[in-house]
């Protein structure tokens, strides 16, 4: 399938693109670098001599898309462009609406112009807000509490009211806790500035570049008293868009999909297995909870295993080892 993919050089994104590639899909890649680099993308090509289009441009940006479009003519769009700190959406509401919101919109009407019905979102765990029960399933209620979490509910009705009217294909994933890196240690998660995410910030401490990591809290309702989480490796949850772009060849209409283990690990536990995977000690202190922060988040997955074939491998020792691999061989990330 020729499958256009939008923020392509991002954490994700990049590790998708491995899969697609490998799957022997055409791939047309668009990213403007906001918070990546175009390092990465050589290195995708790299790791799999696959062969891909390449386009710089933003998402808001109908006449870019337009061309793009044309040219290129897909049968799928896997949409990850967009802005994710869940901090940064409180203090910068109306960036997080133009990207998000109006980059789909712009996103669905370049498909409308090429005649392409079909989409994988990338959505999150985060809007279905504070548990009435767990696991999460997919017809949990929906509330979420950021400004980043409601502009992925705004775009996954926006992008299912756009299925509904023309036929088309919405494939909605809703990502857990993605951590990890790829094998080859060559492709992995960096983060600008201090990282707000649990494993970044763990690895950069075992890494020497930062002194101990605060634990948000540890009078939480669970068994050691810290925030428990559904961490995904990130090469599976690759490995779910490429189930979801076979899912959505067959199929039409709207479907929200859970992409998580269904187990959910505590801040200590995760701290241990770092500790295990890269013999280091990380030093912790404990500090008051995070504003926003729940005690746990669990998925209910079962959905996509049954519909899309699709379901978690790695452990957690593999998220640790995998993430611990990429920081030790890139501290700086993709700078060479
Ligand atoms: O320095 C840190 C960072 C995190 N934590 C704790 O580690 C856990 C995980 O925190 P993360 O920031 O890594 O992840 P969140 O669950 O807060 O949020 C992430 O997962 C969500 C979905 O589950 C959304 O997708 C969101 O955008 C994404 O940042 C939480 O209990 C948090 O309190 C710490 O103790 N110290």
């Amino acid at each position: 399938m020729r499958v256009l993919v939008t923020g392509g050089a991002g954490y994700i994104g990049s590790h998708t693109l491995v899969e697609l590639l490998g799957q022997a899909h055409e791939v047309q890649v668009i990213d403007n670098f906001d918070n990546s680099s175009p390092e990465v993308l050589s290195r995708v090509r790299k790791l799999t001599n696959g062969d891909m289009s390449f386009a710089e441009g933003d998402v808001r940006d109908d006449g870019f898309l337009r061309s793009v479009f044309e040219d290129f003519q897909p049968d799928q769009v896997v949409h990850f462009a967009g802005l994710k700190a869940v901090g940064e959406s409180m203090e910068k509401p109306l960036e997080y609406y133009d990207v998000n919101v109006r980059g789909t919109m712009a996103i669905l009407r370049a498909m409308d112009s090429v005649g392409c019905r079909k989409i994988v979102f990338s959505s999150s765990a985060t809007v279905y807000g504070e548990p009435v029960y767990l696991p999460y399933d997919e017809d949990h209620p929906v509330a979420p509490e950021s400004v980043y979490g409601r502009t992925k509910m705004i775009a996954e009705h926006i992008i299912g009211d756009w299925a509904q009217a023309n036929g088309g294909t919405a494939v909605l994933l809703r990502y857990f806790n993605p951590v990890g890196a790829h094998s080859s240690a060559t492709i992995g998660e960096h983060p600008q500035g201090v990282p707000n995410n649990l494993m970044p910030f763990v690895a950069q401490v075992a890494s020497g570049k930062r002194e101990r990591l605060s634990i948000f809290g540890d009078d939480y309702d669970t068994p050691d008293g810290t925030g428990r989480r559904d961490y995904i490796h990130v090469v599976d949850l690759a490995c779910a868009h490429v189930a979801a772009v076979n899912y959505a060849h067959g199929n039409t209409g709207t479907r929200h999909f859970n992409v998580g283990t269904g187990q959910s690990y505590s801040v200590r536990e995760m701290v241990a297995a770092f500790e295990k995977a890269s013999g280091r000690e990380i030093p912790c202190v404990v500090t008051p909870r995070r504003k926003g922060d729940i005690a746990e988040m669990k998925a209910d997955a079962s959905r996509a295993k049954h519909e899309m074939g699709w379901e978690a491998k790695l452990g957690l020792a593999d998220m640790a080892a995998s993430t611990w691999e990429w920081q030790s061989n890139n501290p700086d990330g993709y700078e060479k």
